[in-house]
């Protein structure tokens, strides 16, 4: 955490510098006082008019003094707190796709807000606050030293004591405040899940048995939050009370040499001044420490995002992809549990067409989401061009693939920029991209073309609308490679052909498809089809060999042929 503190070094320093200026000027303010009181005490008509004088000039430099300090210390939170998040949220998207999505994407969410809210709130604001303190507490002491070295001794003695503080309550607050962070991470999960699920409550109409799951999350964070201030509001009232004992101790004490003579009021009254120089400074760096160390958990929370991210910089990487994609012996288990892929072993040759089809949850998208680097943890190998794929770096790989998802997520912008995605293409390539894709067919019905946005997750275009959006921004980017995974589900089945034809005409794509609809029309045209059943390939051949095989693929072909038949006829 530290490496963020000082990384901006030059705004640190000046805000540290006038912060130090201003904690000295208000110390020097007890010497303003007294020099006031004992001019006028002693009638000192000229001495008083010069500290009248002097004391205005100070208290407008001590103002444009703060003027600086809060600017600086404002542009300093603002360049740090904005390098944190960039790095958290950078730390987020490093991450592989497993340990992505072993959080929910709410937590994210709140480590990016809540989080850093309590990064800025409780560690960095009040480190720098903590300067001024103890300049404030240094000069205090010199002063009051300078003016009674008992008295000074006195309230020093009854100071200790507020150091133990950190001690007693800084383990504790940081567990309750770690507690809060973790409710608050499941109180955005929690909202975010009922807004995305706000089709599914409107239609069930359980607006009452979701604000009552709202509510019982809201609770439980205020209750745990109420936990945690209360703490910290124990061990600051503890602060308090020795921090008034030591000021009423040395007012005493004043009191006393008052009376002997020892002191005159002015200097009394620069005690009693300084007593607040002494006392709240210690006050508020006990307080201040303990809240430090009480975000330990969240601040290691973050940093472990921040440094777990997946840097893959000592691998290699796949330039280009030229003969073929090997599979050997694959076997892979989702979490331990579900064995999703049986001792697999395929070859897919360069601008080959490929279709896996078979039951559900036989294994199909899971051969694509090993295709792509999803997961590491199979058994067996993957191979690019002879190269393991655990040995290269996995953003290469993703540079040399496409996919079309069944489910694919658009972003709440324009149609181009959801096919391009921040990057640089040509008018040419957009054009290709929309025609191919069929994009080109509905944009004359949207008020902006291709310019128009689509809201949330697309939520202003149709299931094939979106899915043909999905298939312009694969096919933008021209890469060797194109999975699809259900891509044309969501199409009608004419258009559907229309685009599988297309895709199956370009000969310099090798494509692999996982599909359900077995038209032969279709699947014929396919240079081998893969079969599956429960995690292992059962058949592979072309169309023609499977029919005659009359196996696995015979039997789905049939059942589907069937259906396809009854659905006529019903028509
Ligand atoms: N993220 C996941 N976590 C745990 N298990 C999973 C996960 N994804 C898939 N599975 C399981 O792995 C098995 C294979 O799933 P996969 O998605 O590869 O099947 P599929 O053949 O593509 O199915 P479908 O045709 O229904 O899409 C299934 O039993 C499924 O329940």
């Amino acid at each position: 955490m530290k490496k963020y503190i000082l990384k901006y070094k030059g705004w640190l320093a000046t805000t540290v510098l006038f912060r130090c200026i201003g904690a000295l000027m208000q110390v020097f303010i007890a010497i303003l006082i007294q020099n006031i009181l004992d001019t006028a005490i002693n009638k000192d008509f000229e001495g008083f008019k010069k500290a009248i004088i002097f004391s205005s000039i100070f208290f407008i430099v001590m103002t444009f003094n703060n003027y600086i300090n809060q600017t600086s210390q404002f542009i300093y939170m603002k360049k740090t707190l904005t390098k944190f998040k960039e790095d958290v949220f950078r730390g987020v998207l490093r991450k592989d796709y497993k340990s992505f999505n072993d959080e929910n994407t709410a937590e994210y969410i709140s480590n990016l807000t809540n989080d850093i809210n309590l990064v800025q709130g409780q560690y960095i604001t009040p480190y720098l606050e903590m300067i001024g303190d103890v300049v404030i507490f240094v000069g205090t002491t010199a002063v009051l030293l300078w003016i009674n070295p008992w008295i000074t001794l006195v309230m020093f003695a009854t100071s200790i004591l507020l150091f133990i503080i950190p001690v007693i309550f800084g383990t504790p607050i940081s567990k309750r405040q770690g507690l809060v962070s973790d409710e608050l991470s499941k109180f955005t999960t929690k909202i975010k899940d009922i807004f995305s699920g706000y089709e599914v409550i409107k239609s069930y109409n359980i607006e009452d048995s979701m604000t009552e799951e709202f509510l019982t999350c809201n609770n439980q964070v205020e209750h745990l939050k109420l936990r945690s201030n209360h703490i910290q509001g124990i061990s600051a009232s503890v602060s308090m009370l020795l921090g008034i004992m030591t000021q009423v101790s040395a007012i005493a004490l004043g009191g006393y040499f008052l009376m002997t003579g020892k002191l005159t009021v002015g200097s009394l009254f620069a005690v009693v001044q300084l007593g607040n120089g002494l006392f709240g400074p210690i006050m508020f760096i006990v307080t201040k420490v303990t809240m430090i160390k009480g975000m330990k958990e969240v601040n290691s929370k973050l940093l472990k995002i921040i440094n777990e991210g997946n840097i893959e910089s000592d691998k290699k990487s796949l330039k280009e992809f030229n003969e073929n994609i090997k599979l050997e012996n694959i076997s892979f288990t989702y979490n331990d549990e579900i064995q999703a892929l049986d001792n697999v072993s395929i070859s897919f040759s360069k601008n080959k067409k490929y279709a896996i089809v078979g039951r559900s949850g036989s294994g199909k998208s899971t051969i694509l989401r090993l295709l792509l680097g999803y997961y590491d943890n199979f058994e067996g190998s993957i191979s690019f061009d002879g190269q393991d794929t655990k040995e290269i770096c996995k953003d290469s790989i993703n540079k040399q693939i496409s996919i079309i998802h069944q489910n694919v997520y658009m972003f709440d912008e324009s149609i181009k920029k959801n096919i391009l995605l921040g990057k640089e293409f040509s008018k040419d390539e957009l054009k290709k991209a929309l025609q191919v894709s069929g994009v080109e067919e509905f944009l004359n019905i949207l008020p902006d073309g291709v310019d128009s946005q689509i809201g949330e997750n697309g939520s202003n275009l149709s299931g094939g609308q979106k899915q043909r959006v999905a298939i312009a921004r694969s096919l933008i980017q021209n890469t060797p490679i194109l999975l699809l995974d259900e891509g044309t589900s969501a199409l009608d089945t004419k258009t559907a052909y229309e685009i599988e034809d297309t895709l199956l005409r370009l000969d310099d794509l090798t494509v692999l498809t996982v599909t359900h609809k077995l038209s032969q029309s279709l699947l014929s045209r396919y240079d081998e089809i893969i079969v599956m059943d429960k995690g292992k390939v059962v058949e592979m051949g072309s169309f023609s060999e499977l029919v005659n095989t009359k196996g696995e693929f015979y039997n789905l072909y049939s059942i589907e042929s069937e259906d396809n038949l009854n659905e006529e006829v019903a028509n």
